[in-house]
């Protein structure tokens, strides 16, 4: 989560309410934007359909995904019903993920603005949350402050226990780092506690949550982690106001 005086930097002044300011021109309080990047098939789309299905009973959510050249997790998600489909939109990127969503992120927040507008425009009311779920990418991918406004790195216990150990900007200063998949521990040989050791050297006093999807603890401490990050972004709309 980013503080005041850091909105100000955020690109660009292109589209009128990026990730500017937290408010939208008519004074509505826009939705908080949260960005899920990591390695190919770490589990970001199955984190965001568990936390879908936690969330939209309590929550106006929507999501936009990003592939490279298909539809696969916006598809995914539709089979899955995890959300109206009004309410998941595609971005098909062409390039490398980390481009769309770090260096021109334009078609990204065409999508997320066109979002928030269809949906109050169809009298859905203001959406509080936007899930942007970026290509599966290497560990340098992270997301551009005028898109998100926080981000979520997911990484996985089977796609190796050093990649903690190896840092990168996605491991290294996420808001959050996930590290999913923990039922696989037992079977492909990964040190949880050298994991949480490693990443405790690269992030300091960024938060870490081991999640596995497949049983306990489900996707719940993620939730959690995004409540409370919507709890600061609807405080901090309401000092701008
Ligand atoms: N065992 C286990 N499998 C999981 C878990 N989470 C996701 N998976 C599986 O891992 C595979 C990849 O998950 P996805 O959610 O598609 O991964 P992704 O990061 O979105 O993949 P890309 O979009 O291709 O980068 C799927 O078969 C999921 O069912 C988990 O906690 N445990």
């Amino acid at each position: 989560m980013h503080l005041d005086h850091e909105l100000d930097e955020k690109f660009p002044h292109r589209h009128t309410y990026s990730a500017a300011h937290p408010q939208r021109p008519d004074g509505t309080r826009r939705a908080l934007r949260i960005g899920l990047g990591g390695p190919v098939g770490s589990g970001k789309t199955a984190t965001v359909a568990a936390l879908c299905r936690t969330l939209r009973d309590q929550l106006s959510l929507a999501v936009v995904t990003n592939d490279i050249y298909t539809r696969e997790d916006a598809a995914y998600l539709l089979r899955e019903a995890v959300l109206p489909p009004e309410r998941i939109t595609a971005v098909e990127t062409g390039a490398c993920p980390h481009t769309a969503i770090r260096d021109d992120i334009s078609a990204n927040l065409e999508a997320v603005e066109d979002l928030e507008d269809d949906l109050a425009s169809q009298g859905a009311g203001p959406l509080d949350l936007i899930l942007v779920e970026s290509g599966g990418d290497n560990l340098t991918a992270t997301f551009s402050k005028g898109l998100t406004d926080a981000q979520i790195f997911v990484i996985d216990v089977a796609g190796g226990d050093d990649i903690p150990r190896k840092g990168g900007p996605g491991v290294s200063t996420a808001d959050l780092l996930v590290v999913n998949k923990t039922d696989l521990a037992p079977y492909v040989g990964s040190d949880l506690e050298g994991m949480a050791r490693d990443a405790k050297e690269q992030r300091g006093e960024l938060p870490v949550i081991f999640q596995s999807l497949r049983g306990e603890p489900g996707v719940g401490p993620v939730a959690d982690w995004v409540r409370a990050q919507l709890a600061d972004w609807t405080g901090k709309a309401a000092h701008a106001a």
